[in-house]
């Protein structure tokens, strides 16, 4: 089943960064967005979760569809006291199946925890939750080869309802998790600003 469809899409900012894009996302399945630096894979995830502006074309969704994104720099407020646990039943995220190394982090103030445990934690705060989509923008940013193999079986752990979009420079790890892998470069609006 198809969750999002994307039809001739041009999104961007001030103007186009891609254009003409057609794809889908199906139920189940993890898809891995590639393509040169600046050529605008995260430019698509914000189109597709409403932060960047959409020029042309058409993004089919159903209207309830629950999207959630995990940014490339997820931001985590400094000296604020509010625990793991807290900030997991902020994002409506479950903690029953929580694996051991992040359920030892959930009395521990967010603003005390590594960047790779915080990265982890707002991953699953993503995953572990009713959400339909999960778009993760360089989910392996601060992880160790540890991080990433907890990464791989949250990811495996996925609802089956789910589809999750992700876009990574780590070729090991996308070919590990990615059930299909789709390259943006060719739909990259100027060749002059892709590096
Ligand atoms: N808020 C913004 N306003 C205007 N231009 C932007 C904005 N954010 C990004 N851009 C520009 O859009 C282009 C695509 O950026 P984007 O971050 O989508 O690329 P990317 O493919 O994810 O790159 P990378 O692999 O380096 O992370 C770049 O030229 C960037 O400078």
């Amino acid at each position: 089943m198809s969750l999002l469809r994307l039809e001739q899409l041009s999104v961007g900012y001030q103007r186009p960064i891609l254009s003409n894009l057609s794809l889908s996302l199906s139920a189940g399945e993890i898809l891995g967005l590639g393509g040169s630096n600046g050529c605008g894979k995260s430019t698509l995830l914000k189109a597709i979760s409403g932060e960047a502006r959409i020029f042309s074309g058409t993004i089919y969704k159903a209207p309830t569809l629950n999207i959630r994104l995990q940014k490339q720099h997820p931001i985590r407020l400094a000296n604020f006291p509010l625990s793991a646990r807290e900030y997991l039943a902020l994002m409506s995220a479950q903690i029953a199946h929580l694996p051991t190394r992040l359920a030892q982090l959930l009395d521990r103030r967010l603003d005390s925890l590594s960047g790779g445990q915080f990265q982890l934690l707002s991953i699953w705060a993503c995953l572990a939750t009713d959400s339909d989509v999960v778009l993760l923008d360089e989910p392996t940013n601060n992880l160790d080869r540890l991080g990433i193999t907890l990464l791989l079986e949250m990811l495996n752990q996925r609802r089956p309802e789910q589809g999750i979009a992700l876009i990574s420079h780590d070729h090991e790890f996308v070919h590990a998790a990615t059930t299909r892998q789709v390259d943006l470069s060719p739909f990259h609006q100027s060749d002059i600003e892709a590096l």
